[in-house]
């Protein structure tokens, strides 16, 4: 029996519609509604879109009152089961809605987008709204301009003479080609060659070049293969001898790129990681594993061979990476080891492309799935392995709604497929490492480099004492040595810098003033290009000042560094260098990341400077020196992790350095040489980085001795802002335990972004049973308030930013 009622999520990010509604199935959809599936349903005086989550055959509502869904959007459901358990799990454990875990779940191209338009429904009376309509039923709502009263609108409305309506559309589209079919048979083709005037030799070659080969091909090739234009095929269209049809196909990014690679034999090391996943996997386990190995361990080599075996056995992996753009080059080894078997999903795909790597997915044309975060919800079925590689990296975790860390909904998925989650690092998070100590997950540890070859030597620079020599210049004597050395050498230098932009912020030496963006408290950045001063954070942009605009001194200077100018210094010092810059401006443009690392790879230059985006992933066999310009960056950050990122962040680019048969060698310029996490860093000493860093978590209260979460309320007005954090401090001391730590109101670190001053509230707790409800009221309480005064409450559990 076919059930005649649907539960429906609909598309309304707001708590008191954060629940399923019933609709009838009308007769026409019986049975063609499964659950998964996108429906279009009316709401109120709108018509929107909805997922249905479950189909049942008894409301406990008044069934003659229950709406009608219109259509649906599917023929196949578009959410698996596990998918929609999943969902309303993450909407739940983050304090976010149904829908936004589920839009979360799906490409773009199949989130709905609303029209509004105008419907006549009589002649209006108002002859300015009649004669915009000229004749028709419906003007789109972007036909009234903005001096057109909306006043007259509503009152037609009230006569019942016109109305709203709202149109769902969303944008998946398929790509097609033209494709050359032959439907004439030979004797046909026969005949119209006997017709045929000695004139028409195009028409004999084209006849002939059918008559060779009846497959349909595209249309491009049989006009390039012949020379000729879609004129002259016209003839042979006329006469039914063939025809053009579409073909829908695929999008395909990575074309080309097929030269295939074979699994290597593993060293001892590797051998053993592969054996201990491999393992679980046939033991039907769900069993996390950290895989610790040093940069050039080989680990990415583990995850092919274990995604091998799992595709033998007809099951499925997704393979998650940082940041897919930045990571060319780990994409590229999958592809070559597993060809069309990989999808790829990931930002810097148009959305159609990356649609059809999604569709690849759920039409089982592929069994790995390789991306960026939200790839963790690859519509696979039967999963055999999950990797999370650089799992350390804080891209892992979804600063929006819904605010979700993807290892726990990989260990999610990895529970219900029964399949092993790999997690793979030379710089685990304190987190994750704690976890390994206290067996909760397996660790592995990969502790020596391929073919042992040794970690670069690191050698740290204290620029305190360079500027005390007298050197003013950003590179270190030794630095500069190191670099001729290589040129000489004909080897190459990776220099790392931790900004971007020509130098970090303006300010005038007369009087101090420093240029800051008019609606964030931080200073602009200087970029040369286009001599402007931009804000990192809402864009605003403004022309470089050629006056103090405080004081009209003239003595108005960049401080600090960025990309462009270490470029330009490198120029000059080192004129006959060969330099590849890359930074969020060199890199803009599509595939401008792999064209770049390519010219790299391909020896056209011997420096490549660029900012955090090359610390990772990259293994090129002539680089033997890696500089890291100013390695405090980090460090000087709000954040308690600020450590942590600073030890991962040098860990990751000396790792760089000769990974192949010539020896590597580091040198980090740094004004704090004596800090721990640079020292660590140099020693290659996790461990004991571990130790140390585990001992401030544990007397300041942090993670991972504590969980916490941080409250950010934003509004326009400051008073505002302060006070409902002040509210909402009183109220979690009130409902949660003793043993709670509540700290705030505190400004935010940055107090003001785009015009609106940020407050938080801090909770550091060990187990709170209640905290998950008591934040749910506080939500609750202000949800209205929020839609009316634009007040703005971000909970965000585990939180990765603080600022
Ligand atoms: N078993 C093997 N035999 C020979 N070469 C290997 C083997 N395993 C890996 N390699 C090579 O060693 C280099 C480093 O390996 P890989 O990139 O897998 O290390 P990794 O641990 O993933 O590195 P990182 O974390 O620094 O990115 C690569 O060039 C890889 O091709
Ligand atoms: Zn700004
Ligand atoms: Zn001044």
């Amino acid at each position: 029996m076919t059930e005649k009622i649907a539960k429906v999520v609909v598309d309304v990010p707001a708590s008191n519609i954060n629940r399923f509604f019933d609709y009838l199935i009308p007769d026409k959809l019986l049975g063609a509604i499964e659950i998964g599936m996108r429906v279009i349903v009316p709401f109120g005086n709108r018509t929107i879109m909805g997922y249905v989550l479950e189909t049942v055959n008894e409301t406990t509502f008044d069934e003659t009152k229950l709406k009608q869904i219109k259509t649906t959007l599917d023929v196949q459901p578009v959410l698996t089961k596990e998918l929609i358990d999943l969902g309303q799990w993450l909407a739940e454990s983050t304090l976010s809605y149904f829908i936004s875990s589920f839009q979360a779940m799906l490409p773009q191209a199949l989130k709905a987008s609303y029209d509004k338009s105008l419907h006549r429904l009589h002649p209006p009376i108002n002859q300015r709204l009649a004669d915009l309509f000229d004749g028709r039923d419906y003007i789109g709502f972007d036909e009234l301009n903005d001096d057109f009263p909306l006043r007259i609108v509503n009152d037609e409305i009230g006569k019942g003479n016109v109305e709203w309506d709202y149109h769902v559309s969303t944008n998946e589209s398929f790509k097609y080609v033209t494709m050359v079919e032959v439907i004439g048979t030979e004797a046909k083709f026969d005949l119209y060659l006997a017709d045929l005037t000695k004139q028409s030799k195009k028409q004999f070659e084209l006849v002939q070049y059918f008559l060779d080969d009846h497959a349909t091909r595209p249309l491009k090739k049989v006009l390039k293969d012949n020379k000729t234009t879609r004129n002259t095929l016209n003839k042979l269209i006329d006469q039914q001898l063939i025809r053009l049809v579409k073909q829908q196909v695929n999008r395909d990014p990575y074309q080309g790129e097929t030269e295939k690679t074979t699994p290597l034999t593993l060293a001892p090391q590797q051998q053993k990681a592969l054996d201990a996943i491999v393992r679980k996997m046939n033991q039907h386990e769900a069993k996390t594993f950290l895989l610790h190995g040093v940069t050039g361990s080989g680990k990415t080599e583990v995850y092919l061979q274990a995604i091998d075996l799992a595709i033998r056995q007809d099951k499925e992996a997704i393979v998650l990476v940082p940041e897919i753009s930045l990571t060319p080059m780990m994409v590229e080894r999958f592809k070559r080891r597993f060809g069309d078997a990989v999808a790829v999903l990931h930002s810097a795909l148009s959305k159609g492309e990356r649609f059809d790597e999604w569709r690849k997915i759920q039409k089982k044309q592929v069994s790995v799935a390789v991306g960026a975060r939200s790839a963790i919800f690859a519509p696979f079925e039967n999963l055999g392995m999950i990797i999370i590689d650089e799992e350390h990296e804080s891209t892992y975790k979804q600063e929006d709604h819904p605010r979700y860390h993807v290892r726990d909904v990989a260990k999610h998925r990895a529970d219900y497929h029964k399949c092993p989650v790999v997690l793979g690092t030379a710089t685990p998070t304190l987190e994750t490492y704690a976890r390994a100590k206290k067996g909760v997950y397996q660790l592995i540890e990969m502790p020596e480099r391929i073919n042992q070859s040794l970690m670069p030597k690191v050698t740290i620079q204290d620029m305190r004492e360079e500027l005390h020599q007298g050197n003013r210049t950003m590179f270190s004597r030794q630095l500069k040595e190191a670099i001729e050395r290589r040129l000489e050498k004909r080897e190459q230098v990776v220099l790392f810098l931790n900004r971007r932009g020509y130098s970090t912020f303006v300010m005038c030496r007369d009087c101090g003033h420093t240029v800051e963006c008019p609606s964030c408290d931080i200073s602009l950045t200087y970029h040369q290009r286009d001599h402007r001063l931009k804000c990192h954070y809402c864009n605003y942009s403004e022309p470089m000042p050629n006056v103090c605009p405080n004081c009209q001194s003239e003595s108005i200077r960049f401080f600090g560094t960025g990309t462009e100018k270490v470029e330009e210094a490198l120029n000059e010092t080192f004129p006959e260098a060969r330099i590849i810059r890359m930074d969020v401006d060199t890199t803009r443009k599509k595939g401008a990341h792999e064209r770049l690392l390519k010219q790299f790879g391909n020896k056209q230059a011997d420096i490549l400077l660029g900012t955090q985006m090359i610390a990772k992933g990259l293994d090129f066999p002539d680089v033997t020196l890696v500089g890291v310009l100013a390695a405090d960056g980090l460090l000087n950050l709000p954040d308690f992790r600020a450590a942590e990122k600073t030890f991962q962040l040098l860990t990751q680019v000396s790792g760089r350095a000769g990974r192949h048969e010539l020896t590597g060698e580091v040198i980090v310029q740094t004004y704090t040489p004596e800090h721990y996490s640079v020292l660590f860093a140099k020693d290659y000493d996790y461990h004991g980085f571990f130790k140390q860093e585990m001992a401030l978590r544990k007397a300041y209260q942090y993670p991972p001795y504590y969980f916490l979460t941080l409250i950010t309320v934003t509004h326009e007005n400051r008073l505002k802002a302060e006070e409902v954090t002040r509210v909402i401090q009183k109220l979690l001391v009130k409902h949660l335990t003793k043993e709670a730590v509540i700290l705030g109101p505190t400004p935010s670190p940055i107090e003001r972004i785009k015009g609106r001053y940020r407050f938080q509230c801090m909770v550091k707790y060990k187990d709170e049973p209640d905290l998950m409800s008591v934040l749910r009221k506080i939500l609750q309480h202000y949800e209205a308030e929020s839609r009316k005064e634009q007040l703005m409450i971000h909970i965000d559990l585990n939180p990765q930013q603080l600022m």
